[in-house]
């Protein structure tokens, strides 16, 4: 029997490697990690991360072929095929902060394989990491090994996006495998293909050189950030000029070169991955010599900056300028639908924005907790990756946020509402009575496009929709934005 360990039980570790052990009975896969609760809650009813369809097939294999463990050095020792998904964050210090990569938590995975292998190994980065990185990684694993064992380096970038991590996996467009032209890179190759080819078809996995792997993972981050960039920054011209960012969106997408997804105007795209993987291709971009092309990508975080800001600003314009001691309700905190994801949600941004101006914030998320989202509001930019840089939470800011279990509750005597998420729920709200229980005039800042804007002005709403025709209202008040 192969025996696959993955270190890293995380957002992409666990469903990565639960649909592994489901499509390949004949594998024993484990997954560890240095974090007791995450494995514990691997291993428990309750899994650490909310995903459609993952309980199921955590449950069809967990403990038949699917292992949850602490005990890292065991498991490495004893596998075949050790993936490695920790995360990598961006560097909140020294050389490249704010930009570049942190590679601590891969080195010391490396320098752990390294120590405890008996027997030759293949090892998949499974992380996105920057190009180039698998030479550090054979670099690490080679001289730190005398004891003559062959370790094979491959990337296989995950594409699986949050929300739809089990479709993704179950139908991925496709697998992407880079590895050493050599006769060993391409035998690791063929049995890391032989894994995935249980289930995924054969046109559909990909094989590269390593370079090509890993920059192809960068590289579509940056093309999908940059149509999310794109169809915002026409969003603020839509809204200048009358035309309808949706019907733009259409007639664009419908151009088959285009394409229609990824086109939905948005309060800014948010998510662990968008930011942090063009910030670490703009740092490479610089690295190598080419400062025109660093500032190409940075161009799509910065759009997205505008956004978030631009939204805060026509929160505090429409209500005569000041939301100081107003209550607002926050709808959706995560950084989309189906995830209790809050990693660089665009929510966080947006509550800083009003809270600064002194604003009351009611939120609600129906997967995000009271404890998370104070975390996250008390968090430095880029921290939350880094546990050891956490600040104490600012009780000053508390005092102006309530998390609330309902909809209905965050609304009440509210000035305005903002949706920053757009969970299915938001759509189906009974809007009339929002607005009964609302102070007048009553706004709804649409911060996803997902609420019917017609029929809430006919309610009564002042409403503004990214990217649509300004309500009377907002184009009057509205200042320079
Ligand atoms: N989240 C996504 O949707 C997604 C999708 C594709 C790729 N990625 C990439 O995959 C990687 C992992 O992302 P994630 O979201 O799963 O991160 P995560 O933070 O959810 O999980 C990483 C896990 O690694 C563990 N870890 C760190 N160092 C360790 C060590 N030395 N030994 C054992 N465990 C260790 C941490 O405790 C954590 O549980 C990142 O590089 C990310 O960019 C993420
Ligand atoms: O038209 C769109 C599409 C998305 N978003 C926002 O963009 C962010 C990211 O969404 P999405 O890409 O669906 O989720 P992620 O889980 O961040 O997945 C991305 O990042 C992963 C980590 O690298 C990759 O594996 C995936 O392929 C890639 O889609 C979210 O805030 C979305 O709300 C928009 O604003 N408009």
């Amino acid at each position: 029997m192969v025996k696959i360990c993955c270190i890293g039980a995380g957002y992409v570790g666990g469903p990565t490697m639960a649909m592994i052990a489901l499509k390949c009975p004949d594998i024993q896969v484990v997954v560890v990690d240095i974090s007791k609760p995450r494995i514990a809650a691997w291993n428990s009813p309750d899994l650490p991360i909310y995903e459609p369809g993952l309980d199921e097939v955590v449950k069809a294999c967990r403990d038949k072929n699917l292992f949850f463990s602490t005990d890292v050095e065991k498991h490495v020792a004893e596998a075949d095929i050790v993936f490695v998904s920790v995360n990598t964050p961006t560097k909140t210090r020294g050389l490249g902060a704010g930009k570049a990569a942190d590679l601590t938590y891969w080195e010391s995975a490396a320098r752990m394989i390294a120590d405890v292998s008996k027997s030759d190994k293949i090892v998949v980065e499974k992380s996105t990491v920057p190009v180039k990185t698998a030479e550090a990684i054979e670099k690490i694993l080679t001289h730190n090994n005398d004891k003559g064992i062959n370790f094979q380096i491959l990337s296989n970038p995950e594409f699986l996006a949050e929300g739809t991590a089990i479709e993704d996996l179950a139908k991925p467009d496709r697998v992407l495998i880079g590895g050493r032209e050599t006769p060993g890179g391409r035998k690791a190759v063929e049995a890391l293909k032989a894994v995935y080819a249980h289930w995924v078809p054969e046109d559909r996995i990909l094989t590269t050189n390593l370079w090509s792997a890993e920059l192809s993972k960068l590289a579509a981050n940056a093309f999908l950030a940059q149509r999310i960039s794109s169809i915002n920054a026409m969003s603020a011209l839509c809204e200048s000029t009358g035309a309808n960012v949706s019907e733009v969106a259409y007639a664009v997408g419908k151009d088959s070169r285009i394409g229609p997804k990824f086109l939905n105007a948005s309060v800014g795209f948010g998510g662990s991955c968008f930011q942090k993987d063009i910030l670490n291709l703009v740092y490479i971009c610089e690295c190598n010599g080419l400062p025109e092309v660093a500032h190409y990508w940075k161009q799509v975080v910065q759009i997205n900056d505008y956004q978030k800001t631009r939204f805060v600003k026509r929160v505090v314009s429409s209500m005569f300028n000041t939301v100081s001691g107003k209550k607002i309700a926050i709808l959706g905190f995560a950084f989309k639908k189906d995830t209790g994801d809050t990693r660089e949600t665009p929510a966080i941004d947006v509550c800083h924005g009003l809270l600064g101006d002194k604003a009351l914030l009611s939120i609600y998320d129906p997967q995000v907790t009271e404890d998370q989202m104070k975390r996250d509001l008390a968090m430095n930019k880029f921290d939350w990756d880094h546990p050891q840089h956490l600040q104490p939470q600012s009780p000053t800011a508390f005092k102006q946020v309530s998390v609330v279990w309902d909809a209905y509750e965050a609304t009440k005597d509210a000035h305005a509402v903002c949706i920053i998420t757009e969970w299915d729920e938001f759509k189906k709200l009974d809007y009339q009575r929002i607005y009964d229980n609302m102070q007048k005039p009553a706004f709804i800042f649409d911060g996803r496009n997902v609420l019917d804007v017609e029929s809430l002005r006919k309610i009564g709403f002042v409403v503004y929709s990214i990217g649509k025709p300004l309500d009377p209202w907002v184009k009057d008040l509205q200042v320079s934005i």
